[in-house]
């Protein structure tokens, strides 16, 4: 891991904590900082009042908080090297679920989380594991955060190939961007499928339309008993009932029902079955 000066990482305590806290925090801050290379200084004092940087949650979950001179943040978690918010201009554009857990104890439902190796259903588990394990920061700046994902006992148990995930977000002037980087680090060859599985903020599903090349392809149903195959007949998707679609072919699309923001869970998700 490297750090240049202008890269240093900074954090912020909320002021709701209470001194005590904020100074275990900080020693704990710079355990992290120092034992991945970057020096106690990387570690900017809780008073300086820098935005970006590695913070924690209340919940003692690690992540990496840009932001731009417009004040545009986002928010990339390193457990499952997840993007969980992107504000830009005071509007937030990424939705968390409500009741997702932020503590590590299930994978971070809501943002942009990753589906890898696989989306699923298939030979490993749903949506595959990378949004399972903590991600490592091999670089970042006030504006972008690279994170990188190898293999561990734990992936090579469902998956045994020789892999290196690198993740990059970058907070642009006028967009997010991110970038997954897949490398084969053995001697055979491997597929895998990956994919975002994004949940954005929308003002009303009445106000939501889905474009792509969706007439005539197939989608699996999975409101239809235990998942059915059917064929689209509409250019664009509106969402008037409850979705849980896989459309198959060059424009895959998972339309997942999506929420505002302080909206409530059932307003939008309805009758969710088993949820
Ligand atoms: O794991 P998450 O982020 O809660 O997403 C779960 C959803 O993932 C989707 O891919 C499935 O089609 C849904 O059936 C499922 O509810």
């Amino acid at each position: 891991f490297s750090v240049s000066r202008s890269q240093t990482p900074h954090y912020r305590v909320s002021t709701e904590l209470d001194a005590s806290r904020a100074r275990d925090k900080k020693a704990s801050r710079s355990t992290w900082a120092e034992s991945r290379g970057y020096g106690a200084t990387a570690v900017a004092d809780a008073e300086s009042g820098a935005a970006a940087g590695l913070l924690t949650n209340e919940e003692g979950l690690e992540y990496v908080r840009l932001q731009n001179d417009s004040g545009d943040t986002s928010d990339v978690y390193l457990f499952g090297g997840v993007v969980t918010s992107y504000v830009k201009d005071g509007q937030e554009y990424i939705a968390v679920r409500p009741d997702a857990k932020m503590d590590g104890s299930k994978p971070i439902s809501g943002g942009l989380s990753h589906c890898w190796p696989q989306f699923g259903p298939g030979e490993i588990q749903q949506h595959g594991f990378a949004r399972n394990v903590n991600w490592s920061v091999s670089s970042m700046s006030d504006t972008s955060v690279e994170l990188v994902m190898a293999p561990s006992d734990y992936t090579k148990e469902m998956w045994d190939k020789e892999f290196l995930c690198t993740f990059s977000v970058s907070l642009e002037d006028d967009k997010l961007t991110t970038k997954m980087l897949v490398e084969n680090k053995g001697e055979e060859s491997f597929d895998f499928q990956a994919a975002l599985h994004s949940y954005f903020t929308i003002s009303a599903l009445d106000n939501l339309s889905i474009a792509g090349s969706f007439k005539d392809k197939e989608f699996l149903n999975k409101m239809v008993g235990e998942g059915e195959m059917q064929t689209e007949e509409r250019e664009e998707i509106t969402i008037g009932e409850e979705y849980d679609r896989v459309y198959m072919g060059e424009n895959t699309v998972d339309c997942m029902p999506l929420y505002r923001p302080n909206e409530t869970f059932s307003n939008i998700l309805g009758t969710r079955r088993g949820k």
